[in-house]
């Protein structure tokens, strides 16, 4: 086997032809679509008397806009409702397998594809969706893509694409108590900024990440994008092939065996060539919390809101808007911050493991006074399988509201929104201004155990203190 890393062995796999402009033809293996980014895509189609090449190979879920408390059709939100109109008849003309609503397997769509089994290790994988980074975690290539590659997706299961170059992030140790999957990608945001990734793919190595399962290694591959990689893997292992086997869509019988044997194949040489290496030890990653309005703007939690001068030169006036926007003031311990909402839930974090240290710090203990806190389960399985652990009573008794699948809070496409001014501290992946429904709303990014500590003590904490 030649030297080359998973992203080059799995790119040239699937290189169909090289296009006019010097683009790779890439063929898509799997394709996940939802209801924000595949309608026009269907009508493009639609127009070019265009039909869906390979069916099989596409799969839907709804996600975005489902409400995440009273589910009952028509949908009150008439433009939800049409959005879920239009993602169902789609499907049905095309004939693609929709994971709607109420049938056991909707949720979001960087939740549900691990856990059936849809995504697997050398895979190229393509949805309408920045977050697809996430199903990297199984030694996958998979990108997110705008609507018209959807379309191209659609009707030619191939994309054009440029190739990208690889950067191994190596961190090696072990974490620290209260420190987790989610703390480790913002810190690797924090300290290779969020364009640090353009143009290249994000190797994840290193004994921190083989030691992690599944559910952290997608916490962290889901957040690639935010440090500006258009993909991020972790070549698949034993842990990997453990998650994999026995769900739905995995290899049976004989097929695993040569599955395994073609997966392993697929990793990275251990003398492969890289564009770019940092590593970063994983004993000196703190709880981490970001403060501004971009997810590189993090800080640990026992740190103060960084001044213009202890910040590179061009970080400087963003840091000026995040200061005026959060009215977070430079020097400030973030520390003891007060919030109003906390959220647990999201493609980054929530997933049952997600959901298991939450109500670990949460057990036996009640949210403080005037805190809005709330869990959504990424998907029905998560849910399921956490009121089967009685970890929705946990909550429940702690007073978070316990809510159906989907994307909710984390970008507020339904009736989860914060109002006006609110500050949420949030497990989900993105700060941006009014990300979360309100256009003056703000949003501090964290790990769903810190989410939990700030729900009980109404303001920024230490999740350390209460381990
Ligand atoms: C709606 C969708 C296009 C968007 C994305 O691509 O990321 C959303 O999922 C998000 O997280 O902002
Ligand atoms: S949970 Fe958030 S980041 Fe993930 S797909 Fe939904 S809106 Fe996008």
């Amino acid at each position: 086997m030649s030297k080359g890393t998973l992203f080059d062995k799995v790119w040239d796999s699937h290189t169909v032809g090289t296009l006019l402009q010097g683009q790779t033809q890439l063929f898509i293996g799997l394709h996940l679509i939802h209801e924000v980014t595949s309608p026009q895509a269907f009508a493009m189609l639609r127009d070019r008397n265009l039909k869906v090449l390979f069916p099989s190979r596409t799969v839907a879920t709804v996600d975005h806009i489902v409400p995440t408390e009273n589910q009952a059709r028509p949908f009150v939100d008439t433009l939800a409702e049409e959005m879920m109109q239009a993602l169902e008849q789609n499907c049905q003309e095309n004939n693609i397998t929709f994971y709607n609503i109420g049938c056991g397997n909707q949720g979001i769509v960087h939740v549900i594809a691990p856990e059936q089994g849809l995504t697997q290790p050398g895979m190229t994988i393509a949805c309408g969706d920045s977050h697809t980074s996430t199903h990297g975690a199984f030694g996958a290539i998979a990108f997110g893509i705008g609507t018209s590659q959807v379309r191209d997706v659609l009707a030619s299961q191939t994309l054009a694409m440029n190739k990208l170059k690889v950067r191994k992030i190596e961190v090696n140790g072990t974490l620290k108590p209260g420190v987790y999957a989610k703390d480790v990608i913002l810190h690797i945001i924090r300290t290779l900024g969020v364009k640090g990734g353009v143009g290249y793919a994000y190797e994840f190595a290193g004994s921190t990440f083989e030691q992690m399962n599944m559910e952290e290694r997608m916490t962290v591959c889901n957040m690639s994008i935010e440090g500006g990689a258009r993909c991020g893997y972790i070549n698949p292992d034993q842990v990997t092939y453990q998650y994999l086997k026995g769900r739905d869509f995995a290899p049976k019988d004989a097929d695993w065996d040569k599955a395994v044997a073609w997966w392993e194949s697929n990793r990275s040489d251990a003398d492969a060539e890289y564009d770019d290496v940092v590593t970063f030890d994983a004993g000196e990653i703190p709880p981490t919390v970001t403060w501004g309005i971009t997810p590189g703007q993090g800080i640990g939690v026992n740190q103060a809101v960084p001044t213009p001068d202890e910040l590179p030169a061009g970080d400087r006036t963003l840091a000026q808007e995040a200061y005026r926007y959060m009215d977070l003031a430079p020097g400030q311990p973030i520390q003891g911050t007060k919030v109003d909402v906390c959220f647990i839930g999201s493609c980054t974090n929530g997933r049952i493991s997600d959901l298991r240290e939450a109500a670990k710090i949460a057990q036996g203990h009640h949210v403080a006074e005037g805190i809005k806190a709330f869990v959504v389960p990424g998907s029905e399985r998560v849910k399921k399988q956490a009121e089967a652990e009685g970890l929705d009573k946990i909550f429940t008794e702690a007073g978070f509201e316990w809510r159906e699948a989907g994307c909710s809070m984390c970008l507020a496409m339904n009736s989860d929104k914060l109002e006006g001014r609110q500050i949420s501290a949030s497990s989900s992946n993105r700060n941006f201004k009014g990300r979360q429904g309100s256009s003056s709303g703000r949003t501090l990014l964290m790990s769903p155990a810190m989410v939990a500590a700030a729900a009980l003590k109404g303001e920024v904490f230490d999740v350390r203190e209460l381990l």
